[in-house]
């Protein structure tokens, strides 16, 4: 079988199309060195601001997917489509309601070969998607270790994403997960702005994604962490 483009990718920059980017700094994270861009966000994400993003970033050949929030920017033309699946929450609508609802109309123009579901545990209670969802963020090591056997070994999902958005994490929690995984790439988001965090990351996990650092004057910090990912050994790698 062949193998998916994400499950090469260490560093991932993850660009918000409710948030304004310049050029320059759109050209600079897109020649930065990222294995790829991620478009995404929470809240405000339509069809049009959606477009207008990927349009933007086509300049370049950086990969580029699109992880689907809502069903109305499920824009065609991204490499790749990501669809979240909250385990975290007991809203079930987050964990398939909304993504059966999106089916029901787009399921026969999926192109499914470039199509992934992630399991989503948001683990930052003040992050945008833990409100939406009523995510049950305080889980502590042995419910984390329960949740990813579900999601690895039950459901067999191709990725699972520990998510911290804005905040940065618990390097412990997230490696003592990191290592359950033996069929899932696991994803880490959430708080890089800097070398040391993004080393640290990049030991537990497959894929490291920086978002907010991007926009709130950190962007040469953001930069540097492409580098620091790239150079880390991920200790899941030799398992
Ligand atoms: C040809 C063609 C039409 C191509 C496209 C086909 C395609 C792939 C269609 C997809 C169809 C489908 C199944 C859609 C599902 C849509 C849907 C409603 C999914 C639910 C997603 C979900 C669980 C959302 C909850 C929030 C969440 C987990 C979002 C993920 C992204 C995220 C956490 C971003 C960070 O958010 P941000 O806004 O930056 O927040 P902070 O401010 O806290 O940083
Ligand atoms: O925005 P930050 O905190 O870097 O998190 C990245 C990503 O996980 C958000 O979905
Ligand atoms: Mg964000």
């Amino acid at each position: 079988m062949q193998s998916a483009i994400y499950e090469t990718w260490r560093h991932v920059f993850k660009l918000d199309p409710d948030r304004e980017i310049s050029d320059e700094v759109l050209e600079a994270v897109c020649m930065s060195g990222t294995d790829a861009i991620i478009v995404g966000g929470t809240t405000g994400v339509t069809y049009d601001n959606t477009v207008d993003l990927m349009s933007r970033i086509r300049r370049y050949e950086v990969p580029c997917a699109l992880e689907v929030s809502n069903e109305e920017s499920a824009v065609p033309g991204f490499d790749y489509y990501f669809i979240p699946m909250v385990l975290n929450t007991d809203r079930a609508e987050w964990l398939s309601g909304h993504q059966v609802e999106a089916l029901r109309k787009l399921g026969a123009f999926i192109p499914w070969d470039q199509t992934a579901a992630e399991g989503y545990l948001i683990l930052n209670p003040d992050a945008k998607a833990a409100k939406l969802t009523g995510a049950k963020t305080d889980l502590d090591a042995e419910s984390l270790a329960a949740h990813l056997y579900m999601a690895d070994r039950l459901m067999r999902l191709p990725i699972v994403y520990l998510e911290y958005s804005g905040t940065y994490g618990d390097m412990q929690l997230v490696k003592r997960a990191g290592k359950l995984a033996t069929g899932a790439r696991v994803f880490y988001g959430g708080g890089i702005d800097s070398v040391d965090k993004a080393r640290q990351a990049a030991e537990s996990v497959h894929t490291v994604i920086v978002g907010n650092a991007l926009y709130d004057h950190r962007l040469e910090a953001a930069l540097s962490t492409v580098q620091a990912v790239k150079e880390t050994v991920c200790s899941l790698l030799d398992s």
